[in-house]
Order: C-alpha cells, then sequence, then structure tokens
C-alpha cells in the first residue's frame, strides 16, 4: 500500500500508523510531603466542584480563607509518616502497575497498545498525556480510571478532564471510558486471592472490615451510584470468601467537612469492635487500587491506634492489589474486553 506523508500543521504527522492508547488514571499526589507541596495540590483537588458541590463564591471564600490556611501543614504531616525514598506511595505505586500493565497487552493484545498513566489532580496531567498519545499517532484511546466504584467526585471528575481535552482538538480520538469495575468477576477473583493468601499467611482476624473512601450523604440522594456499587462489590466479596454477616463489615472512611458523609465511618466502627469484645480485626480497602495516604497513613497507623486505644488487641491492614500479577491478569483482561471491536485489543495469539 502507498504511504502518503502528510503533516498537520499542529506538527501531528498523518503517516504513523494508527494506534491504540489506555490512559489510565489516578488521583493524583502532592510532590513532597509539605505543607508548600499541599498547597497547591489540594486547592486544585478541592476546588474542582465535582469533588465539592457548593455555591462556588461561598466555597472560595471558605476553601482559601480557611481550609488552605490549615490543613496543608497538617496533611504534610500524615504524608511525612507514609513517604518512600522513591516518592508518594499512590504515585510509586500506580507507576509500577501502569508499567506492569503496559508489559501485559505487549503480550496479550494483538497490539500496539500504549499505556500511560496520568494523574487527576498535578502532574503528569490527563491533559498532557493525551497530547503525548496524539502525538504518537494514538486514534483510539481507552481510559480506565482506578476506581473500581463509580462516583461523580472520583470517575465522573476524570471524565471532566478527558472532555475538556478532547473540546480542544481538532480531530479528537474514538473514546471509549471504564465507567465502573465493580463487580467484574476478575476483580473480585483477584480481592478474594489475595485475601486468602493474605489469611494463609499471617492468619485470620475474629472479623473483616471493609473500609471505602466516603463521600457526603447529598450526593447519593442526588442520584451517584457510589453507596450502591459499594455494597455490591462487599456483597460480592462476602459470598466468594464464604463470610456470615456476623464477620464481615462496611465502613466509610476520610471524612472532611461537617456534613453528614457515608455512614457507618470507619474510625467510630473499629471504636465500636473493640468496646463490642472484638479482639483481632482485619481490615481490607477494596476501592483503592494502590495503596496510598488514605490507606497505609489512615487506616493502618491511624485507626490501629484508635482499635488498640479502645482494647482491642490488633488492627491489620491488608495491603492494596497494587502491581500484583492478580491485578494486572484482571485489569488486563478489563481492557481487553473494553477494547473489544478495536483491532489492535484482539487478543493475541502469540505464544
Ligand atoms: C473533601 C472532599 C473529598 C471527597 C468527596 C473525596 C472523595 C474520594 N477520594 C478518593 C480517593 C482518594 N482521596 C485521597 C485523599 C484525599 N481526599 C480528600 C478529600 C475528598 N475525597 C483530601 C482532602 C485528600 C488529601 C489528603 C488529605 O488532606 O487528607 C487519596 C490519597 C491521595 C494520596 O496522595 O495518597 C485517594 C486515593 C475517592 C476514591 C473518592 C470518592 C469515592
Ligand atoms: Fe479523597
Ligand atoms: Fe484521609
Amino acid at each position: 500500500m502507498p504511504v502518503h506523508h502528510y503533516t498537520g500543521l499542529a506538527g501531528q504527522s498523518y503517516d504513523q500508523p494508527a494506534q491504540a492508547g489506555v490512559l489510565v488514571v489516578n488521583l493524583g499526589t502532592p510532590d513532597a510531603p509539605t505543607a508548600q507541596a499541599l498547597r497547591p495540590y489540594l486547592a486544585e483537588f478541592l476546588g474542582d466542584p465535582r469533588v465539592i458541590e457548593y455555591p462556588r463564591w461561598l466555597w472560595r471564600l471558605i476553601l482559601h480563607g480557611v481550609i488552605l490556611r490549615l490543613r496543608p501543614a497538617r496533611s504534610a504531616h500524615a504524608y511525612a509518616r507514609v513517604w518512600t525514598p522513591e516518592g508518594s506511595p499512590l504515585r510509586v505505586g500506580s507507576e509500577k502497575l501502569a508499567a506492569a500493565l503496559q508489559a501485559r497487552l505487549d503480550q496479550a493484545a494483538a497490539g500496539p497498545v500504549r499505556v500511560a498513566l496520568a494523574m487527576r489532580y498535578g502532574k503528569p496531567s490527563v491533559g498532557e498525556q493525551i497530547e503525548q498519545m496524539r502525538r504518537a499517532g494514538v486514534r483510539r484511546l481507552l481510559v480506565l480510571p482506578l476506581y473500581p466504584q463509580y462516583s461523580g467526585t472520583s470517575t465522573g471528575s476524570v471524565i471532566d478532564a478527558v472532555a475538556d481535552m478532547l473540546k480542544q482538538l481538532r480531530w479528537p480520538p474514538e473514546l471509549r471510558i471504564i465507567n465502573s469495575y465493580h463487580d467484574d468477576a476478575g476483580h473480585i477473583e483477584a480481592l478474594a486471592q489475595s485475601i486468602e493468601h493474605w489469611w494463609a499467611e499471617h492468619g485470620r482476624a475474629d472479623k473483616l472490615l471493609l473500609s471505602f473512601h466516603g463521600i457526603p450523604q447529598r450526593y447519593v440522594a442526588a442520584g451517584d451510584p457510589y453507596l450502591h456499587q459499594c455494597q455490591v462489590t462487599t456483597r460480592l466479596l462476602g459470598e466468594r470468601l464464604g463470610l456470615e454477616a456476623s464477620q464481615l463489615s462496611m465502613s466509610f472512611q476520610s471524612r472532611v467537612g461537617r456534613e453528614p458523609w457515608l455512614q457507618p465511618y470507619t474510625d467510630e466502627t473499629v471504636r465500636r469492635f473493640a468496646h463490642e469484645g472484638v479482639r483481632r480485626l482485619d481490615v481490607a480497602c477494596p476501592g483503592f487500587a494502590v495503596d496510598c495516604l488514605e490507606t497505609l497513613e489512615e487506616i493502618a497507623m491511624q485507626n490501629a491506634e484508635f482499635f488498640t486505644t479502645a482494647g482491642g488487641e490488633t488492627l491489620r491492614y491488608i495491603p492494596a492489589l497494587n502491581d500484583s500479577d492478580a491485578q494486572v491478569a484482571s485489569l488486563g483482561a478489563l481492557i481487553l474486553q473494553h477494547g473489544q471491536g478495536w483491532p489492535e485489543f484482539a487478543v493475541s495469539d502469540a505464544p
């Protein structure tokens, strides 16, 4: 076939073979565990109208007048407790996962499929990663937000960022976005196996608590499916693990502000369990694909202390799936399934 060499005015060359891309998106994280680095991160995150649904003028006053004066230093202190020599756990873990997914698709997909990681807040941004892909000739784009359960505050906000970028392009790529994978059979199996392996190594506690990130109750009342999807994940995982109702609970962590969030709250729940005589408690956080501040500091440190202070013996945090083979296999399969009909995503028959 003859190859025609055209170059677009914006510098894009049209003679490259069409390619497919997978954009993996996580929340984002500060560049350093310092108040100075926390300030712009929190300003971008908490300035997102998907995250805080408040009259804009009122929220700007509160955010800049109160929150951004106090919270950066407090959060920096929490981040410092989990920071690693390579950087923020969320960044390091997300990069490892994206690299493992690239290797998986190189082997399992007909290809070429290019995997990139973007952060919803901070760098590299969704816009700059889509621009990189455009320059590389990506014409089919699949977006995977790393949130198993859909919420407007998390997944919805990633969709906004993708849409904001695409509306600036003269010739946007074909687009698919994975909305949620809270009930995906491969995902539930990966979670179940990781918990079973952990139990095989460390023994089983009296109870398993699944702690999900909270959101304001108001958002659920307005139609956000997040609560329902957390309940479905909990039910499917409980059934797969063969747990009875008395052995499994669900709660919501990380509440910010004064309005009511989804309940029961994780901190109140672990204290109540201790008072009720639970001696050993296992906690997993199936809503987090990769370990981060909310799991490593809030659960494994803070809530572990709440539990023992209230009379419990030990609270053990079961790590997120991170870049485990189980997670790479289940997310790899999810990507291939959502890319069906696109030639690059055909299952490779290479050995
Ligand atoms: C105040 C509103 C917030 C809503 C609503 C919210 C929803 C939400 N968040 C996640 C996942 C993560 N959140 C993380 C940190 C974090 N979350 C909020 C606030 C809201 N989150 C703040 C202010 C912070 C920053 C830390 C702090 O100051 O306490 C993280 C960890 C990031 C890291 O760097 O490690 C994740 C992941 C989901 C899934 C979600 C809705 C379902
Ligand atoms: Fe959050
Ligand atoms: Fe938190």
